[in-house]
């Protein structure tokens, strides 16, 4: 029995993220924690799970490596800068997975969007959530934009066609790594991220859709399943997946 503490309980996806511990007959949940509550119940569980908000994680994250907790962060808006940190921060078998997306078809357009990238000469990302998404862009989309971006880098590719030389408000969008990324927020919608790419003559679109927040659910599961069977720190699920 792998024993799961989960960090932002009462959240959309924490609240997810508990009903799908209690579910499965390998895991216990010991430990229900958010905003106010003390993370010292954390130190129950072998595995902590974070979903709670950008502004958060590093604190919550710093807590859970020094407690010795195998952490894995659903939390978007992890940087470069607190992944090298945390790094030099683990323990000898301590396992940390940081994971843009759960969803076993995100992982794959990103993939599919990597191994795109060198045979066109435009890529853009589109992001779509919910408009009660606290940052932009996604933790998914700057994922897949640095993905793509270190493809083209490869490839001695560098940006996109873009004659634009008057843009006072911003309509090209944001740039990660060098590749545009554009952010929308509307009513109905969860998670969703469309990959465009264009060249001569030709246009391909890699779409994703999360219709329900428990698309999330088994690469959360299989997070809590495997993060100790891979010490050190890991970013992104594919390594947790069969896929070559
Ligand atoms: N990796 C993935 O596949 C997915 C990642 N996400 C990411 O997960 C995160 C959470 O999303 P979502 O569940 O929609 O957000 P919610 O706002 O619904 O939930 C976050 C919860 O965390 C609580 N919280 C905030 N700060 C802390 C803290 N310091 N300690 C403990 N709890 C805290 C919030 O409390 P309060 O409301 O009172 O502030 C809230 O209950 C986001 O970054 C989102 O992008 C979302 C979906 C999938
Ligand atoms: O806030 C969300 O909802 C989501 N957040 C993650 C992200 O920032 O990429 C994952 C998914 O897109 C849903």
């Amino acid at each position: 029995m792998i024993t799961v503490g989960v960090l932002g309980a009462h959240g959309r996806m924490g609240s997810e993220a508990c009903a799908a511990v209690e579910g499965a007959e390998d895991l216990e949940l010991v430990a229900s924690v958010d905003i106010g509550d003390d993370r010292e119940a954390l130190r129950a569980a072998d595995v902590v799970v974070d979903f709670t908000h950008p502004s958060a994680v590093a604190d919550n994250l710093r807590w859970c490596v020094d407690a010795g907790r195998h952490v894995v962060v659903g939390t978007s808006g992890v940087g470069h800068e607190l992944l090298d940190e945390v790094r030099g921060r683990l323990q000898p078998g301590q396992g940390v997975l940081v994971v843009p997306n759960f969803g076993i078809g995100a992982v794959l357009m990103m993939r599919f969007a990597a191994q795109a990238a060198r045979f066109f000469d435009s890529v853009e990302v589109v992001e779509l959530h919910h408009p009660r998404k606290a940052d932009a862009p996604s933790g998914t989309a700057t994922r897949t934009a640095q993905m793509i971006a270190a493809a083209r880098a490869e490839a001695g590719l560098g940006p996109g066609p873009d004659a634009t030389t008057h843009d006072p408000d911003g309509a090209r969008g944001a740039t990660v790594d060098g590749i545009p990324v554009h952010a929308v927020r509307m009513a109905g919608l969860v998670a969703h991220q469309e990959v465009l790419l264009g060249t001569e003559g030709e246009t391909f679109t890699i779409r994703h859709d999360s219709l329900h927040r428990s698309s999330f659910m088994p690469g959360v599961l299989l997070a809590c399943r495997k993060v100790a069977e891979h010490p050190g720190l890991t970013v992104g699920l594919d390594a947790f997946l069969d896929l070559d």
